[in-house]
């Protein structure tokens, strides 16, 4: 019920304003293909989960096409280390062999999967999990055979999302994929893997949302516009290092094939995405062609 006092906080009167302000980004946006890879440490705990849901639904409830990539490294860790099978990653990518790929898509996509179509469902929205062997979905060969059954996304089969979000469905999408013989399973990086889903879909934006406020420089400044030629030079003088290199690579793959724009945010921040999307103010790291 609203409260029809006639005390306007302030705070109200801001509410409103800011929804007005957003009236040009909502038109910029309606129809815009929004892939948005939430990774491990963004997720942190149960209200960070349902803010991430919540900003979610209301992409799609304002005319949107939101897909869900997501990771889930930490939590990976965690099971691992319950089995005691060790890990090591290199240059941000977990060495993955035969048990530990198992225990990569039982928690991928049976623990981390359902917790984020389960926390969109809570907040009124729909939501339907699947994997890269889904429909085929993303279809992976080895990366570097010293990294064992780690995924390089060879083909892309995305029309099933599109299917999934004309019928007012979100796709949640567990970076697990499926080998060109059918046969073996790939652990995929999830920045890697939303990378692939959002060339493959041409979006408009890929939000890549981690623990970090955005690309740093030298100096530890965050960069807030970059160009790829920036970014391979940050790669290849070391100033991008371990996880965020999945990321920036991401970043380059997926502008090359055609998507507008990369952010790389700080998902922990209070409504990251919408805050990126609908206001002037942006956050995070922006990577695209100059114009
Ligand atoms: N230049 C850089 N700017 C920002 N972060 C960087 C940079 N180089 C390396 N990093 C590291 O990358 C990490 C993000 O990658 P990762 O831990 O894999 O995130 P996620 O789990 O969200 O995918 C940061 O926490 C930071 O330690
Ligand atoms: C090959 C590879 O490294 N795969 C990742 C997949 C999960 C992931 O990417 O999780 P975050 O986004 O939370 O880091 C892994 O095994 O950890």
């Amino acid at each position: 019920m609203k409260k029809r006092t006639p005390d306007m906080n302030r705070d109200w009167i801001a509410t409103a304003r800011t929804l007005s302000e957003a009236l040009p980004y909502l038109q910029r946006y309606s129809g815009a293909v929004v892939v948005v890879k939430f990774g491990g440490n963004a997720m942190g705990d149960a209200d960070a989960m349902a803010e991430f849901a919540r900003d979610i639904v209301l992409m799609k409830q304002v005319g949107m096409n939101p897909v869900v990539v997501h990771g889930g490294g930490p939590m990976i860790n965690q099971m691992l280390d319950k089995l005691g099978i060790k890990t090591e990653f290199v240059r941000g990518q977990r060495v993955t062999d035969k048990d530990t790929v198992e225990v990569v898509e039982m928690v991928l996509t049976g623990l981390v999967n359902k917790r984020i179509v389960q926390a969109i469902m809570d907040e009124g929205g729909r939501a339907v999990g699947l994997s890269g062997k889904d429909d085929d979905l993303m279809v992976a060969e080895a990366l570097n055979p010293e990294l064992g059954f780690v995924g390089r996304p060879v083909e892309m089969n995305v029309q099933v999302l599109r299917d999934l979000n004309a019928a007012g469905i979100i796709p949640v999408v567990a970076p697990v994929a499926t080998g060109m013989d059918m046969l073996e399973t790939f652990n995929v990086n999830g920045d890697t893997a939303a990378g692939a889903i959002a060339g493959a879909l041409k979006a408009d934006r890929l939000l890549l949302l981690t623990d970090v406020p955005g690309i740093k420089d030298a100096s530890g400044e965050v960069v807030t516009q970059l160009t790829p030629d920036q970014v391979r030079a940050m790669i290849a003088d070391g100033t991008i290092s371990g996880g965020m290199i999945p990321k920036a690579e991401t970043a380059l793959m997926a502008v090359e094939q055609g998507v507008r724009a990369v952010v790389i945010l700080d998902g922990r921040l209070p409504n990251a995405s919408l805050l990126e999307l609908f206001t002037e103010h942006g956050a995070g790291s922006i990577i695209r062609e100059p114009r």
